[in-house]
């Protein structure tokens, strides 16, 4: 399987303040889960940004789908993005629009023909389990239906990889395991799944997934799988 994701010496400072990630390298291998855990205030958030083409490194070199994407063109970024479907931290729903508007939204802005827009909706809103809450605004919808819009959101356009942050950290037990199912199935479709998370609880869940923990800006890496992913014999990279 091929790398799709490589960080190499990568480090990111805010303005003029100390460095906030430093020296993180790693390989993510396309079609695997990971999930990225560490204390609050870490860098999980700032690292996943790295990862979605949000912000860009103070130094060091990001590759994603094969190509630099800290040189990437500007033009060229809208592209990039369409590959990587995101669930905000604090989901980033638009209040005005309809749960089923806000699930469209990626394939409108995408340019896809109206007609062609319904029947993907209308899945994805069955997936989650929401079919009978199309009309309804976010703000009329619980936590965990908001986290399920956006998570219908984030992957509608298909993305290559998927970025979670915090995605079960609004929401009560029974909901987190039936969220984490739910980015086990994409997984199982062939979807890289980067899920950064407190919840000690959830690592379990997911049996094949694979460990990132980051300490004050610093990743480690103790099974080494991340620097040096393990080889399909079938890999001709
Ligand atoms: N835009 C910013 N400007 C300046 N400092 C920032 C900015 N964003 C994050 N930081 C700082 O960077 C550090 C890491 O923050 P980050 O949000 O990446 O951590 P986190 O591990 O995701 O935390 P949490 O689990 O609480 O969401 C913190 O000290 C934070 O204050």
């Amino acid at each position: 399987m091929a790398n799709i994701v490589q960080f190499e010496n990568v480090g990111l400072r805010y303005g003029t303040g100390p460095e906030t990630l430093s020296d993180v390298s790693f390989t993510l291998t396309a079609g695997a889960f990971y999930f990225l855990t560490g204390a609050s205030g870490a860098g999980k958030t700032s690292l996943l940004k790295l990862l979605y083409l949000a912000q860009r490194p103070s130094r060091g070199i990001i590759r994603l789908f094969g190509e630099d994407a800290v040189t990437l063109p500007r033009k060229r970024l809208p592209g990039f993005r369409r590959r990587i479907g995101v669930v905000f931290q604090d989901f980033r729903l638009v209040p005005h629009l309809s749960a089923y508007d806000n699930i469209a939204l990626p394939l409108r802005v995408a340019g896809i023909p109206e007609s062609d827009i319904e029947g993907p909706v209308r899945e994805m809103l069955a997936w989650v389990g929401l079919a009978e809450r199309a009309n309804a605004k976010p703000p009329t919808l619980s936590g965990g239906e908001q986290q399920r819009i956006a998570i219908a959101r984030a992957i509608i356009a298909r993305p290559e990889i998927l970025v979670a942050d915090e995605p079960t950290g609004n929401v009560d037990p029974d909901m987190a395991e039936r969220l984490l199912h739910l980015f086990g199935s994409l997984n199982r479709l062939g979807t890289t799944v980067v899920v950064a998370t407190h919840d000690f609880h959830l690592l379990n869940r997911i049996p094949n997934a694979q460990m990132m923990r980051i300490d004050n800006g610093r990743l480690s890496d103790p099974t080494g799988s991340l620097r040096f992913p393990p080889r399909a014999p079938d890999d001709s990279e």
